[in-house]
C-alpha cells in the first residue's frame, strides 16, 4: 500500500501532519533549496514530539557531492534519532564514492538516496545504492519552479525507476511537486511511498505554512492500509473514488463514458519486415465505461482521469515494437479495465500513414464479473483486519 510522506519545518506542521493521517515526516526546509536541512536542534525536537506515532525522515540539504561532507551531515542527521535519512544525490563524478561513504552507516540507519528527475538521474547507480546498503530510492525534483515530477520523468519511464530499485530490494519513493491530478496517475506504479510538500500548502506555495485542508484532500486520494482490528465503518464511497471497491458503489448512479479522442503517438508497429526499425503515427480513440461515485463530482476523488488512459497507452508503446494492431488495442484495453471502476471499455487503433485514410481494428472489453473486485476488495480488507502486523518497507 502506498505511503504518504509530507514534508514539514518542525513540531507544529508535523501535528498539523499527524491530524491529516499523513503516513511519514520528513523534516525540510522548504526554503533551503529541494532538500534543504532543517536544524539539528528542529529534528530531535520533532521526532521527540511525534514520539513514534508516525515514521519519521530527515533530509541532508544540497550538499556538495564530497564523501566526508555527505557522510557527517548524513551521521549528524541520524544520531538525532529518525527513521530515515534522505541523502541527495547530484549530478557528479562523485555519486559512487559519496554512495560507498555511507556503507557503514546504512548498516544502522535507513538510508534514502534522493534522485533528482530534472538533473537527468542516472538509474545504474540504484544497483551502487543497493550494494552500499542503502534501504531505498526516491525521485524528486531539483529545481521546484520548472516543473512536476511527470514533466521529467514521464509515465512511460517511471518502471524503469521503481522496478530497477525493487529488482535491487530498495523501497521506492516518488515525489517532485506532485499535485492532486498525478496521485492517481503514480499509483498504479505502486511506490512505497508519494512525497509532497507544495500541494500539502495554501496556493501550493510550498515556502507557505502547511494547510490542515491541503494535507486531508491528499490523504483522500491515497487510500490507507486498513489497520488490524480497523473499525469497519470505512467509507466504501471514498475507496470507491480512489479505484476500490465497486461493490460498494451505488447502483443507481451507473456509469460515465470518460474518453480519449484523435491522441496520436509514433508508434513501433507493424508485421511487415518495412514496418521494423521505425515509428509510424497511430490515432487513438479509447471510451471507458466508468462507475460514477457520486452525482455531484467535487475533486480528483471523486473522477477518473483520461491521464490514466494516455499514461496507458504511452506505457505499453514505450515498451517497443508490436506486431499487430489487435494486440495494441488487447493490451490497451486490458491496462485500462485493471482500474476496478472501469468496467468496459471501446480501444480504436489506427495506423494514419499506411493507408488512404486509417487502417487498424476497434475492440471492445467488459470486465469480468464485477463481483470479483468487489470480493476481493473485502476478502483484502478483512485479511488486514486479522493480520498481527505486517511489516513494511517502509514503517
Ligand atoms: O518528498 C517530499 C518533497 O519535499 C516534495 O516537495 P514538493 O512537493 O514541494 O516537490
Amino acid at each position: 500500500m502506498t505511503k504518504m510522506l509530507a514534508s514539514v519545518t518542525g513540531v507544529a506542521e508535523a501535528e498539523i501532519a499527524i491530524s491529516g493521517g499523513v503516513d511519514i515526516i520528513d523534516l525540510k526546509d522548504p526554503k533551503a533549496g529541494a532538500l534543504g536541512a532543517v536544524a539539528i536542534d528542529t529534528i530531535r525536537q520533532t521526532v521527540s514530539s511525534v514520539a513514534g506515532r508516525r515514521a519519521t525522515s530527515a533530509v541532508c540539504g544540497d550538499l556538495p557531492m564530497e564523501p566526508e561532507i555527505i557522510r557527517a551531515k548524513a551521521e549528524e542527521i541520524a544520531a538525532t534519532g529518525v527513521d530515515f535519512v534522505k541523502v541527495g544525490f547530484f549530478p557528479s563524478g562523485n555519486i559512487a564514492a559519496c554512495s560507498a561513504a555511507l556503507a557503514p552507516l546504512a548498516a544502522r540507519t535507513k538510508l534514502i538516496a534522493v534522485m533528482f528527475a530534472d538533473l537527468a538521474p542516472d538509474f545504474e547507480f540504484l544497483p551502487v545504492f543497493a550494494k552500499d546498503g542503502f534501504h531505498g530510492a526516491m525521485v524528486d525534483t531539483a529545481q521546484k519552479a520548472k516543473g512536476r515530477l511527470l514533466d521529467h520523468l514521464p509515465p512511460e519511464r517511471i518502471p524503469a525507476f521503481v522496478d530497477r530499485a525493487r529488482s535491487h530490494g530498495l523501497a521506492v519513493g516518488l515525489s517532485g511537486s506532485l499535485e492532486a491530478p498525478d496521485i492517481p496517475r503514480l499509483l498504479p506504479f505502486a511506490p512505497d511511498f508519494l512525497g509532497f510538500r507544495g500541494a500539502l500548502c495554501d496556493q501550493s506555495e510550498r515556502t507557505t505554512p502547511l494547510s490542515a485542508e491541503a494535507v486531508s484532500q491528499i490523504r483522500d486520494l491515497i487510500p490507507e492500509e486498513l489497520q488490524p482490528g480497523a473499525p469497519s465503518t470505512v467509507d466504501y464511497r471514498l475507496l470507491a473514488a480512489r479505484g476500490y471497491s465497486p461493490g460498494a458503489v451505488d447502483p443507481v448512479l451507473g456509469t460515465d463514458k470518460i474518453f480519449v479522442r484523435d491522441f496520436v503517438l509514433p508508434v513501433e508497429i507493424g508485421a511487415y519486415s518495412f514496418e521494423h526499425g521505425h515509428t509510424q503515427k497511430v490515432r487513438f480513440d479509447v471510451t471507458a465505461d466508468v462507475l460514477r461515485v457520486t452525482d455531484h463530482p467535487e475533486d480528483m476523488r471523486h473522477v477518473f482521469s483520461y491521464d490514466i488512459i494516455m499514461d496507458a497507452i504511452r506505457t505499453i508503446v514505450a515498451k517497443g515494437h508490436v506486431q499487430l494492431s489487435e494486440t495494441l488495442a488487447e493490451d490497451v484495453a486490458a491496462l485500462v479495465l485493471e482500474h476496478p471502476r472501469v468496467m468496459s471499455v471501446a480501444v480504436r487503433v489506427e495506423k494514419l500513414e499506411l493507408g488512404p485514410g486509417g487502417v487498424g481494428v476497434e475492440i471492445e472489453r467488459r470486465k469480468a464479473k464485477q463481483q470479483a473486485s468487489t470480493t476481493r476488495l473485502s476478502a483484502e480488507a478483512d485479511a488486514l483486519r486479522r493480520r498481527p502486523g505486517k511489516k513494511d518497507l517502509i514503517s
